[in-house]
């Protein structure tokens, strides 16, 4: 605790005015905060948003917010009596100087949304004074107890960029400065590990990174022992782990598994900088080969993780003759190669299994063939705006709920009543027989595949195991369906926030006349699609485009983004 007399005097008379109906506790909390703000004062005309994924930004300008989002992940804490919450220092595919913040509640899952608003306005008040009302007010609104019955515990986890182990010194203050909380760094992890972590904690289950490297072990051989006859020479994966954190963990994972080889490049560790010319987000945007790729791959089985391995894309080189250009097997199709897997086993299971509500979650960026083939399947398909927070609550109406970002963000959730079906059906079939082994391919697929947050790690495991279950190469796993030609483009604009667009961001309402003139050049195209959006997570506007050819839909983004341009002006 903090005493008084330790604090600067404007923060000290600022108090004692406050302080006049406050209990001991209270003031001593509120002398931590004052005291431990005055470290971070917040940089001038920085206006930070929570959102897609938490707060993002140059790395220099990141302390005061992570150090505040730490006071937020011990209150969170304390609102959900001190079960743990996690924070994580990364800004996943984004450029190496740049960084972010983003807070995993007890259950795994994102933060929860109602309480972004708060997050938003810590993040940009002013002075420490500003910052103390506004965390008074809350604390008051949500009746958080701080201190009485012990604190709150936030596990601090950070990406490989250079940036990072400043910033989550930052955290920890941030998070001790709510009386009696206590900050735990469990280091260099992906994202997903953290949210694994934070839920696996918060069942009581056991929690380390051994425990999640077990986890994946253990499953997906069970899921490889329960193939009926491996018809696929196992044949090498080639990894692009972006130069990021994703590619080591795979490191240490690979020594683990048998029925997988893995050689993985683009570690980091030989000179090459996170997300440049690497990289999922890169390779789904680009449809190009990543660095550290080429000629001598053709026709290779080949992944790309993101900055923070919650992405998974696949792709190949189809010839030399194609130059840079990959097939590329996105969230899509891994989506569709998940679908087709469970939809097997429930098959298998019969008219019960049928009973099963299967269902996919996907994004206004999803492929149209790809809604088009699970649609042919017979699954419900619903849409959700972009970000894995809107996704996820969608996938929780399902019984099993499958869901994708088209650039390879996403998992399949299982619900707790179907789970404890299945793990009563396991009793009731006998060993070996088809449907005992259906029904614990779904109970393995549960445990392999991360039931918090979409994760690179465990994707790639599910997408093997898969493929050798099938019996397929890469190329034949990528005639599920044609892509419709797309392309995607950013436009810097003066002011992103002018784009407004409907809840399903497949319509701009803002800037006035811009969506009619958008509708006047899908017009011109054969199954032509398009829409603009505000990125959550980089200062453009982002343009889609679909056609049936790629030149149509590279000319219907083009003409598109020259639109917003004339409406916003460039920056
Ligand atoms: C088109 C696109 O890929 N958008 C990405 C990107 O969000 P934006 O709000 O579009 O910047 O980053 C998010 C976080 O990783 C991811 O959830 C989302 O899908
Ligand atoms: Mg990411």
């Amino acid at each position: 605790m903090l005493p008084l007399c330790s604090l600067p005097k404007k923060a000290s008379s600022f108090l004692h005015s406050l302080s006049l109906s406050l209990s001991a506790m209270e003031e001593t909390q509120i002398a931590s905060i004052l005291k431990s703000s005055e470290l971070y004062p917040i940089p001038q005309s920085v206006k930070l948003s929570y959102g897609t994924a938490g707060f993002r930004a140059d790395a220099s300008l990141l302390e005061s917010t992570v150090y505040r989002v730490g006071i937020l992940s011990s209150l969170r804490s304390l609102k959900l009596k001190s079960s743990t919450v996690g924070l994580m220092i990364t800004a996943s595919h984004n450029k190496v100087s740049d960084n972010g913040v983003k807070v995993s509640d007890p259950s795994g899952g994102m933060l929860s949304q109602e309480w972004e608003p708060f997050a938003d306005q810590i993040a940009n008040a002013s002075s420490p004074r500003e910052l103390v009302s506004l965390i008074k007010d809350f604390v008051e609104k949500e009746e958080i107890v701080i201190g009485e019955k012990g604190g709150g515990e936030v596990w601090l986890g950070r990406d490989t960029r250079p940036s990072g182990e400043r910033l989550l010194r930052a955290a920890e203050i941030g998070v001790r400065s709510v009386l009696g909380s206590v900050a735990v760094d469990v280091g260099v992890l992906t994202t997903p590990q953290l949210h694994w972590m934070v839920r696996a904690k918060n069942k009581g289950l056991n929690a380390t990174e051994s425990d999640y490297f077990e986890n994946l072990v253990t499953s997906f051989k069970c899921l490889i022992d329960l193939i009926p006859i491996n018809k696929l020479e196992i044949s090498t994966l080639v990894l692009d782990g972006a130069n990021g954190v994703g590619g080591q963990k795979m490191e240490v994972l690979r020594g683990y598994l048998s029925n997988l080889d893995v050689e993985i490049r683009n570690t980091g560790r030989d000179g090459g900088v996170l997300n440049e010319g690497v990289g999922a987000d890169f390779v789904q945007k680009e449809k190009v080969v990543p660095l550290g790729f080429g000629s001598e791959d053709v026709g290779m089985r080949c992944a790309s993780f993101d900055g923070d391995a919650d992405r998974l894309v696949y792709f190949y080189i189809p010839s030399e003759s194609c130059g840079d250009k990959v097939e590329l097997l996105d969230g899509d199709k891994i989506l569709s190669l998940f679908a087709l897997f469970i939809k097997e086993q429930l098959n298998i299971i019969g008219d019960e299994g049928k009973q099963c509500r299967l269902g996919v979650v996907q994004t206004a960026y999803a492929n149209g063939a790809s809604t088009d083939y699970v649609k042919e399947m017979g699954l419900e398909v619903v849409f959700a705006k972009t970000g894995v927070k809107h996704l996820h609550e969608r996938a929780e109406e399902f019984d099993v709920g499958i869901y994708f970002e088209a650039n390879g963000h996403g998992t399949i959730l299982f619900s707790e009543s179907f789970l404890s079906w299945l793990v009563g059906k396991q009793k009731d079939y006998s060993e070996g027989s088809d449907k005992h082994n259906a029904v614990s391919r779904l109970v393995a697929v549960s445990n392999l595949i991360n039931q918090a947050v979409g994760d690179a790690l465990s994707g790639l495991l599910l997408v093997e195991v898969i493929l050798q279950h099938m019996g397929w190469s890469v190329q034949k796993w990528n005639e599920l369906y044609k892509d419709l030609p797309s392309r995607q483009v950013k436009v810097e604009v003066p002011d992103r926030t002018a784009v407004v667009t409907t809840s399903e961001e497949t319509e701009a309402l803002k800037p006035l006349g811009i969506q009619d003139a958008i509708n006047a050049e899908i017009k011109k195209y054969q199954h032509g699609r398009a829409f603009i959006r505000p990125s959550g997570t980089e200062d453009v506007v982002r343009v889609y485009a679909e056609a049936s050819t790629q030149e149509d839909a590279d000319s219907l983004a083009n003409s598109v983004a020259q639109l917003v341009k004339s409406f916003l002006g460039s920056s």
